[in-house]
């Protein structure tokens, strides 16, 4: 084992929620060398898990961007498979920057103490050194990889006025000059500072230059340095935090040595809050003089009180214990008595604090692994909910065209002589009327003499079509209308639907479909064949029939004198032709166009129709392959994530669960007692090492599935998961269960009451009907995955193949016995469960753990699966009521669909249960 693997476990025994390595619970001396060691393990602690986000977080976006290249998804919803860019700012600061304690203060000699007591060295001039005019500018303390240490001046940390290294390397110093931390101190140093005119002479940029110190001290590493605030209220206090806060991780801890909070104090404090009002401060009043033993009880209430009131304490202990929320503050800021002569409380909030930072970090990977499965299930959803709907829709708009197409035949051919009278009833409702205007029907282009009669035979005809014409489009108009009313009723009982239907399926296209769909030219059909074509404007026969009439009215003329073209003459022309109009043959003629028009728009429709079909067969086949890679790829890609970044942040919070003594086996882990973790009291564990990628990925979705399923008293509970780190070659992953007493197949082998059987049928079915409910199938029901209570109350485990049933892809997964024939077809559903209850039930009827015999004459197992297939099942027993034996054999009935609702076996075994009782009382 690498010492790179090595998990750092720190207990402190301060927060609840973190863990292992004791910290000293003792107070710590100052100077202690354990204090340096123990700090050196927070930071390493740190690292380490900050090296696993890192880790992950390649992974994550590695995955996410295969995914993405895999167009799986819908647009929409592949757009939401990232990171955002401030989660992943944060992260990337954990990576980069090292951690800094800021420390502030009411005063430098605070700080200078407290810093001087950490570093066990006096390192800065201690007070009474400075006036209290003076300006104290911000010191940066850090170990860099420089054989030279020394200390240099710089401008917003970057640029660097001047290097006082050659100055410092000659002269071995202890203590930091007190000239150098001054604006404007008379050091020579500073001097060159204040009169180098090539670097700069701009007051502001010499306030804001820090000091910084370069020295090997044995608390700081790459990883940590110790930032001092610069005491100057006057400065612009903004700039200033961002120049402290720009490229480290800060921790900000704020010294009190004087009896209260001045005003300037509070004001300092209150314009923090408002900058940074999301980071917690560790208050720590430290004693104005060395004495411990003087420090009195009455400041210390008084300060807290003035931090209640300015919103850093309270008096309640109101820490979130929800380290997922963005919202509310990571933790409470905390206050520290006695500063200087227990650092162990410094020690614990400082590992509270990096807790929190790389809880927050992975909760934030963790959140996206399970926004993005909540998304591949909901598109797996809603894939197979197309896959089964879209040919049932197809098959319904087929249907219903057909409905209406022989309902509009049969209705125009019942229709004619309603058709018929229609006509009649317009040309008599019209009569009057259309000879009325065709007397004031001016009739352009005709060259009349003065007598008004026409000069030749052409103009002659002009007139009379020019009256047929009005005639013929006032008759239409009025007979479309007459007919559209009579119409309108199919077209409300069937397009209706019809159209709904249609416009789903339009929904359902791709995105990238033309814009010619087969769906959008079945609108146009239904569009053309039963709306327009009614409104005959342009009905070609009516207009024939028309045209033979005036024909044979031209006949009638006398050639010789040509009629005076006046009112009267006008009349007679339109009048003549009213007459003579056949409303049988109209009727008719109007009915065979219709027919013809409906059967072409049929046929129409028929052949788009199966256009449709084959486009959506097509869509259909890469839906079905894209919910196979769904399930298949992406489902156990991201689950795996999510199953490492939650155990990561489990392992954070509390720990590597203490393995007990080993309680059972299964096929794939060893289950060990666990007396206490993460708040439970009795737990199990149970390990796992899977042996490969599939079983990684079975592993991965259990979990993912387990964790999502709300708490049920049927269920039982998942409390969390820790990987294993610790040995690079085999990492095992540790779920931990809430403990039960045992499982069924030990109860019964030691037999129970008929009426606890009973019961714990009850527990099984309603644990099923919950998880049916759920969405999800079990597809591992047997003895040894029902636990009992101390009070024989059982609860569903292990749900290693439990899945969602639209992400199940028909695996044949289960116990030989349990299993319903169905599972051989890869077409099955969650009535499995149903049928594997009713061998379960044959077991709790049976009051034993022997195998039925009808199996136990099959020497393999390919052999009972083909005695199951054929329909051999457990027989009757002796003992078994006629109640009992119906509901099993109900529920292991050959057909899935004839099986009982979980509800119904449910009623059954609830009256059953009733009868003992009423008979035993
Ligand atoms: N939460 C628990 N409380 C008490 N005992 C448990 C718990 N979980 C499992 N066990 C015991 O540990 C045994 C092994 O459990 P495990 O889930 O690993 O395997 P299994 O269900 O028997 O078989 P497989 O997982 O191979 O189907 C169980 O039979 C049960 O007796």
């Amino acid at each position: 084992m690498t010492d790179k693997n090595r998990p750092i476990t720190i207990t402190s025994n301060g927060g609840k929620s973190s863990s292992t390595l004791p910290l000293s619970t003792s107070p710590l001396p100052i100077h202690s060398s354990v204090l340096t060691q123990q700090f050196s393990d927070i930071i390493r602690r740190y690292k380490y898990y900050c090296q696993h986000i890192q880790r992950l977080l390649k992974e994550t976006e590695k995955s996410y961007d295969e995914i993405n290249d895999t167009r799986v998804l819908a647009p929409e919803k592949m757009s939401k498979i990232h990171l955002s860019k401030s989660d992943r700012e944060y992260l990337d600061a954990l990576k980069t920057r090292p951690l800094a304690l800021i420390i502030c203060s009411q005063s430098y000699s605070g700080k200078s103490r407290f810093v001087n007591e950490l570093l066990n060295e006096q390192l800065l001039p201690e007070s009474p050194i400075i006036d209290n005019n003076a300006v104290v500018r911000m010191i940066r303390i850090k170990v860099e990889n420089h054989p030279i240490h020394g200390a240099s001046f710089s401008i917003s940390g970057s640029f660097e006025l001047i290097n006082a290294d050659i100055m410092y390397k000659a002269v071995s110093w202890a203590t930091v000059p007190r000239d150098d931390l001054i604006v404007n101190g008379t050091n020579e140093h500073n001097s060159l500072l204040n009169n180098d005119d090539n670097l700069t002479d701009d007051y502001e940029q010499q306030e804001t230059a820090s000091l910084e110190i370069r020295k090997p001290l044995e608390l700081l590493s790459d990883d940590l340095q110790i930032v001092i605030t610069p005491s100057n209220q006057n400065l612009n206090m903004k700039q200033i935090y961002v120049q402290i806060t720009e490229n480290i991780v800060p921790i900000f801890i704020y010294i009190i040595d004087q009896e209260i909070l001045s005003p300037n104090d509070i004001d300092e404090l209150r314009f923090f809050r408002s900058i940074v009002p999301n980071e917690p401060i560790l208050f720590i009043r430290i004693d104005q003089s060395d004495n411990s033993s003087n420090m009195s009880e009455a400041p210390c209430v008084q300060t807290f009180r003035q931090l209640c009131d300015l919103g850093f304490l309270s008096f309640l202990n109101t820490e979130s214990s929800d380290n997922t929320s963005d919202t509310t503050p990571l933790f409470q800021s905390d206050m520290i008595d006695n500063g200087l002569t227990n650092f162990t409380l410094f020690l614990n909030y400082v590992l509270k604090h990096i807790d929190r930072l790389t809880i927050r970090a992975v909760g934030i990977l963790q959140r996206s692994h399970e926004l993005c499965l909540d998304l591949f299930n909901d598109s797996a959803f809603d894939m197979a909910r197309d896959i089964l709907i879209t040919p049932k829709r197809l098959s319904y708009a087929r249907e219903k065209e057909k409905n209406l197409y022989e309902s509009l035949i049969a209705l125009t051919n019942s229709k004619q002589n309603e058709i018929q009278k229609l006509i009649l009833q317009a040309v008599d409702e019209m009569h009057e009327v259309l000879a009325d205007e065709a007397c004031s029907l001016e009739i352009p282009g005709i060259e009349l003499t003065d007598q008004l009669t026409v000069k030749n035979a052409r103009d002659l005809k002009k007139c009379t079509s020019a009256i047929q014409e009005q005639i013929l489009v006032r008759l239409n108009e009025t007979i479309a209308n007459k007919l559209l009313d009579s119409i309108n009723v199919l077209h409300d009982n069937y397009i209706g639907t019809l159209t709904r239907c249609l416009f789903s399926l339009e929904g359902s296209r791709d995105e990238d479909e033309s814009e010619l769909s087969a769906s959008k030219a079945l609108q146009e059909i239904l569009h053309s064949a039963y709306e327009v074509n009614l409104s005959l404007p342009t009905n070609s026969n009516l207009f024939q029939i028309l045209i033979d009439k005036m024909k044979e009215l031209f006949r009638t003329f006398s050639w010789n004198h040509f009629p005076r073209i006046d009112p009267e003459f006008k009349r007679s022309v339109a009048l003549d032709i009213l007459n003579s109009l056949s409303e049988a043959k109209l009727a008719k003629s109007v009915c065979t166009q219709l027919n013809d028009r409906i059967r072409m728009s049929h046929d129409n429709f028929e052949t788009l129709l199966k256009q449709l079909e084959h486009r959506h067969s097509d869509r259909l086949k890469s839906t079905e392959d894209k919910q196979q890679r769904v399930r298949k790829e992406c489902t156990p890609k991201i689950a795996r994530l999510l199953l490492e970044s939650t155990s990561l942040k489990d392992l954070i919070q509390y720990g590597l669960p203490k393995q007990g003594r080993e309680i059972g086996r299964g096929q794939y882990g060893v289950v060990y007692d666990c007396k206490s973790w993460a708040n439970h009291q009795s737990c199990v564990l149970k390990s796992v090492i899977p042996p490969d990628d599939r079983h990684w990925n079975d592993l991965a979705l259990e979990f993912h599935y387990l964790r999502r399923i709300p708490e049920h008293p049927r269920i039982v509970k998942l409390i969390g998961s820790v990987i294993d780190y610790t040995d690079s070659d085999q990492t095992p992953v540790l779920l931990v269960m809430e403990r039960l007493k045992r499982d069924l197949y030990a109860a019964l082998k030691n037999r129970l009451e008929f009426s606890i059987r009973m019961r714990i049928a009850l527990d099984v079915v309603e644990g099923l009907r919950y998880l049916h409910g759920l969405g999800l199938v079990h597809r591992d029901i047997k003895l040894k995955n029902v636990l009992l209570d101390e009070t024989n109350r059982a609860r569903i485990t292990d749900l290693g193949f439990c899945k969602p049933e639209v992400m199940m892809s028909g695996s044949l997964v289960g116990t030989p016995i349990h299993m319903a024939p169905e599972l051989f077809t890869s077409k099955y559903d969650h009535t499995v469960d149903i049928y594997a209850f009713g061998i379960l039930f044959w077991y709790i009827c049976s009051n034993g753990i022997k195998l039925p015999t009808n199996f136990d004459v099959c020497s393999s197992k390919d052999i009972l699966w083909s005695a199951v297939k054929k329909g051999v099942r457990p027989e009757r027993l002796m003992d078994f009521s006629d109640e009992c034996w119906a509901i099993m054999t109900k529920c292991w009935d050959t057909q899935p669909s004839q099986r009982p609702y979980l509800g119904e076996v449910q009623e059954k075994i609830e009256q059953i249960l009733n009868n003992t009782r009423t008979t035993s009382v």
